[in-house]
């Protein structure tokens, strides 16, 4: 694509940051403002002007981020190039140059690599070998900060105390043994696969030689030792873009060092900032309220961040009595706001964002008893399933015998009558010989221990497995690939059968994710014959590549790494669901309606949060997750039925004026405006009537405002079939006697759906797991989300549907649109024009085209938003269809399904007008060749910092020190090394 036709897209900030020529490009922006996005047109970009993709490394937080950027890069490309690119995350960045060149480092041959589960297990069995006190969760994690600090040369030099501690001391030990043992099994844990490759960039600089530019994304998350690789890597050419929010930092407990940003200034003093405030995601008053919680922090540099959409409903900030009562009005709301807005929202565009996976039990078993599906996110990886991780473990084994933990967990899978105690002592004894346990129990060394003679022979059995599967490997006539082997290893074991003895009735779900398995290792296979995956390197001259991986190492490789990679069958991603997750899993991602439960102390803060700040950095990212909806809720008690106090974060007078004790009124001008900010098409009448019937409520009144347990107190006859509390509050509304008939309808299928779920912390072990005992969609009878009624029950549906056109009064939109009555005669000009457009199909088509004159209700005030923003919308013109997770090739629709954060814009549809009144730039000039140096490139004003060491150059601007107007820019403070503004906002 030509350079133009990958800037148009963009607005002015974005484009500046794109196109800049800097060598050393810091793009800073608040949430939503199009990061991702011009990070991927950025990339785009430099290829387009000359740059080859094997020279270009883009690293990203999550593998999940990396394909989704590869896959944007190559639609905007469309030449295939971004097969090219050097492109993942820090780590299989540093494992593909491991791969390469470790030997020069003594790195071994295909090397595995050890998983957090694999790093526990080895230090679990230190701790109980040594009979250490220390947890070894604790320990993992110590000793992975103390990796992950010890290896940049930024680092502070770790001060040793004259005295240690006993637990200092243990935990000197077992570091000790943890790295013997990573060694013996040719292992390297994530820490090292960083560590490393620093340690083989720094002796050998020339095997990034040929790098011409290096782009990060969330830099804001970046340890220490990435931030050494990124100069490493960047050390030819030093031309680097970093993209990040330091106010969305939130892995500072993962040695995350918001003061990377700092270090990036003072080593490439010429950096040049851009800044993109324009927020494209959230509503202005969503995007207030999560503006004033940060603000909160003193310590941090402001910002601007401008809404583009209109203000919207306010935030709700609502009390409930306790956890149980919060769980199930997060249920009623999520009923209301789809019934209220007909189909303009499905159950795809509600999450539920925890502060800790424990807040979901209640919540996970109230989405149960009520029958709407929901998937975790965060959770259990589909590779750590336990019959995925059998086979995979065979694998490992297969792949690399000395990997002692894999070995020892498949001794006795299936049942080969080598009890516990047995590896045990097999595994002691290998270590005290210092051997591997391969090599204990394939015979390379007399063993000591005399096991029985069951045991001996199932020992026979798995070094004859392994064996056998490695000849077929090895063998050039044979040489299975991946798919081969594990229909070999399947085979062999038995382990359909085996499943099926132990696993009774979820058999055919584990069943179904080992063929999964099958598929995904067959996809990978074909990325990597068709080039899409590929692990080459440019040759370098002078040094010598280690040849490829084969290709169940790569396989191996990829597992390891994968985070979240979820699968579109196992996701039900045909059958819509509510998404729950731990507010770090959700960073990057959005959704139009986000509920936050738990918002009181200890909570959010987390009561064992070491930093403050850092805690509502992350409210911060949960509030700003949310489009159209943001509803926040605090239990005055807490799951344990303890008090809880509101979090300080929302405490402040002036925010909690801005937000709303209840959940909004989901009227006509709601509605409009949520189907403006999600650029969809408003639902139909029909649509909205037959789904509100079925509603307990048409408002947010089924509980107390001030958290008071009316609900469960009285009135048992409310009290529903399954027996299960209606949650009424003593009265019972007209409206409601009429929905009995729908209420008994839900209740029957309330009942059928009694017992038959369990929630992921019920069984943690399995929880994303698409199986029976889950409630996803497809585990539920057809229709019990929106159960299919018998033609009796429909004909009173509709009859219903048309009383409730005719009577005026009740709360439905098509009352407010019906008759002009009292209250339809005081509403505002505006509202009646907005009345008739709803009445007229006509009008209805055009209203996407609408300019809504005064969004403002009583629930839409301005809060603090330029009026000019108020009512501003994005783009006019034809609606686009609501953003879709991407189709892929048919191959690749199989293996992943991910989670955008920015979905793709459609290609036909026309993209929106730029939101806000333009920023005063001038004209574009041409674009240059990059050899142009990299100031006053562009005629966005951009600033150069420099520090006091550096001479300041005549072109560049010293910012530090300007304070800029509250709206629009930075404002620096003493001591803050932080770069400031760069665009030039109009006089
Ligand atoms: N110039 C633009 N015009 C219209 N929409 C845009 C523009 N730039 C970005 N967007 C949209 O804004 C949303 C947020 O974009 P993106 O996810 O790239 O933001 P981000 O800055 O990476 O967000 P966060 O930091 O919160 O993860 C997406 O839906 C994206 O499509």
């Amino acid at each position: 694509m030509a350079s133009d036709g990958l800037l148009a897209n963009l607005n002015e900030s974005q484009h500046a940051a794109v196109s800049s020529f800097a060598d050393t490009l810091a793009i800073l922006a608040g949430p939503g403002s199009g990061k991702t996005h011009t990070l991927t047109s950025r990339t785009a970009w430099l290829l387009s002007q000359g740059l080859q993709p094997w020279n270009v490394i883009v690293a990203t937080f999550t593998v999940k981020a990396a394909r989704e950027m590869k896959e944007r890069i190559g639609r905007l490309l469309d030449n295939g190039l971004e097969s090219k690119l050097i492109l993942g995350t820090f780590h299989s960045i540093a494992r593909r140059y491991l791969a390469r060149y470790g030997y020069l480092i003594d790195i071994q041959k295909d090397f595995g690599i050890a998983d957090s589960a694999d790093s526990l297990a080895i230090i679990k069995r230190i701790v109980k070998r040594e009979k250490y006190t220390i947890d070894p969760k604790v320990a993992r994690s110590r000793i992975s900060g103390l990796k992950s600090r010890k290896g940049g040369e930024n680092a502070a030099p770790f001060q040793k105390p004259l005295k240690k501690t006993i637990e200092m001391q243990e935990l000197d030990g077992c570091y000790e043994q943890y790295e013997e043992a990573l060694k013996r099994s040719n292992l390297l844990d994530y820490d090292d696969l960083l560590l490393r490759c620093v340690d083989l960039l720094r002796q050998y600089p020339s095997c990034v030689s040929n790098v011409e530019a290096v782009l990060i994304d969330e830099f804001q998350d970046t340890n220490l030792v990435q931030f050494d690789l990124m100069r490493l890597f960047a050390a030819q050419r030093k031309r680097i873009t970093i993209v990040g929010d330091p106010d969305q930092s939130i892995y500072g407990f993962r040695a995350a060092e918001v003061m990377n940003y700092k270090r990036m200034l003072h080593q490439y003093p010429d950096t040049v900032t851009i800044a993109l405030e324009e927020n494209y995601r959230s509503s202005g008053a969503i995007l207030l309220s999560a503006l004033s919680v940060i603000k909160q922090d003193s310590s941090r540099v402001d910002k601007s961040l401008q809404a583009t959409h209109t203000v919207g409903t306010r935030p709700v900030l609502r009390k409930l009595a306790n956890a149980h009562q919060e769980a199930e009005w997060i249920i009623t709301e999520i009923q209301r706001c789809k019934g209220m807005t007909g189909h303009l929202l499905d159950l795809n565009d509600f999450a539920i964002l925890l502060r800790s996976s424990s807040l979901s039990r209640l919540i996970e078993s109230a989405l149960g008893k009520s029958g709407i599906a929901y998937r975790m996110v965060g959770g259990l990886r589909f590779y750590d399933r336990l019959e995925v991780k059998i086979v995979l473990d065979y694998l490992r084994v297969i792949s690399q015998p000395d990997n002692n933990d894999a070995l020892a967990r498949i001794l006795n899978v299936p049942s080969r009558r080598i009890g516990d105690a047995t590896i045990k002592v097999l595994l002691d004894e290998a270590e005290q010989s210092k051997i591997t346990l391969w090599a204990l129990i394939g015979g390379e060394q007399k063993m000591k221990f005399k096991p029985s003679t069951h045991a001996k022979n199932g020992l026979g059995e798995i070094v004859n497995i392994v064996h056998t599967a490695r000849k077929q490997v090895a063998d050039p006539d044979r040489k299975i690939d991946t798919v081969g082997l594990i229909k070999f290893v399947l085979k062999r074991i038995g382990f359909e059968k085996f499943l099926e003895d132990h696993h009774g009735d979820v058999a055919k779900g584990r069943w179904a994710n080992v063929e999964e398995l099958i598929t995904q290792a067959s996809d990978f296979q074909s990325m990597i014959t068709t080039g899409y995956e590929e692990e080459s390197l440019p040759e370098v001259e002078g040094l010598q590549q280690n040849l490829e991986s084969d290709s169940l190492t790569r396989f191996l490789a990829n597992v390891a790494l994968a985070s979240e990679v979820k699968n579109d069958k196992d996701e039900g991603a045909q059958t819509p669901q509510v998404t729950i997750s731990t507010i770090h899993a959700a960073k990057g991602l959005e959704w139009p309606v986000v509920f936050i439960p738990g918002a009181y102390q200890g909570s959010i803060p987390h009561s064992r949060a070491e930093d403050e700040n850092e805690e509502r950095r992350l409210l911060y990212v949960a509030m700003t997750r949310a489009k159209a909806l943001l509803y926040m809720s605090c239990p005055l008690k807490n799951s344990q039925q303890e008090q809880s106090t509101l979090s300080p974060f929302l405490s402040a007078p002036s925010l909690l004026r801005s937000l709303e004790q209840k959940g909004p009124t989901l009227r006509s001008l709601e509605l409009q405006t949520i189907a403006l900010i999600l650029r969809r098409p408003l639902p139909s009448f029909l649509s909205i009537s037959q789904a509100s019937l079925l509603l307990k409520s048409e408002e947010d009144d089924i509980f107390t405002l001030n958290g008071e347990n009316k609900a469960f107190n009285n009135d048992s006859q409310w009290q529903n079939r399954s027996g299960s509390p209606s949650f009424n509050m003593g009265q019972r509304p007209a409206q409601r006697q009429k929905k009995d008939f729908m209420r008994s309808a839900c209740d029957e299928v309330n009942m059928t759906q009694a017992n038959r779920y369990l929630t992921t912390m019920d069984r943690p072990a399995s929880f994303t797991v698409a199986q029976a005992q889950f409630v996803t969609a497809r585990s539920l009878p057809v229709g019990a989300e929106q159960p299919s009624r018998p033609s009796k029950d429909r004909a009173k549906i509709e009859h219903l549907a048309k009383q409730k056109i005719a009577a005026e009064g009740q709360g439905t939109l098509l009352n407010f649109l019906g008759k002009p009555g009292v209250a339809h005669q005081k509403r505002s000009r505006s509202e009646m024009e907005l009345v008739e457009n709803f009445r007229d199909p006509k009008r209805i088509a055009a209203l996407k085209d609408i300019n809504i004159p005064q969004p403002v209700t009583s629930r839409t005030e301005t809060v603090g938003i330029l009026p000019v923003l108020a009512n501003h919308r994005l783009g006019s013109g034809q609606i686009m269809s609501r953003p879709r997770p991407q189709v892929m090739s048919d191959t690749e629709s199989k293996s992943y399904v991910f989670l955008s954060s920015s979905p793709v814009r459609c290609k036909a549809a026309p993209e929106p007008e730029p939101a806000l009144p333009p920023v005063a730039l001038t004209t574009q000039p041409a674009i240059l060749p990059l050899i142009r140096p990299s100031t006053s490139m562009h005629s966005t004003t951009t600033s150069t910092h420099t520090t006091t060491t550096a001479p300041q150059t005549g072109n560049s601007k010293r910012t530090l020190g300007v304070k800029r107007s509250i709206n629009s820019g930075w404002q620096s403070k003493k001591g803050q090394g932080f770069v400031p503004p760069t665009i030039r906002k109009p006089k």
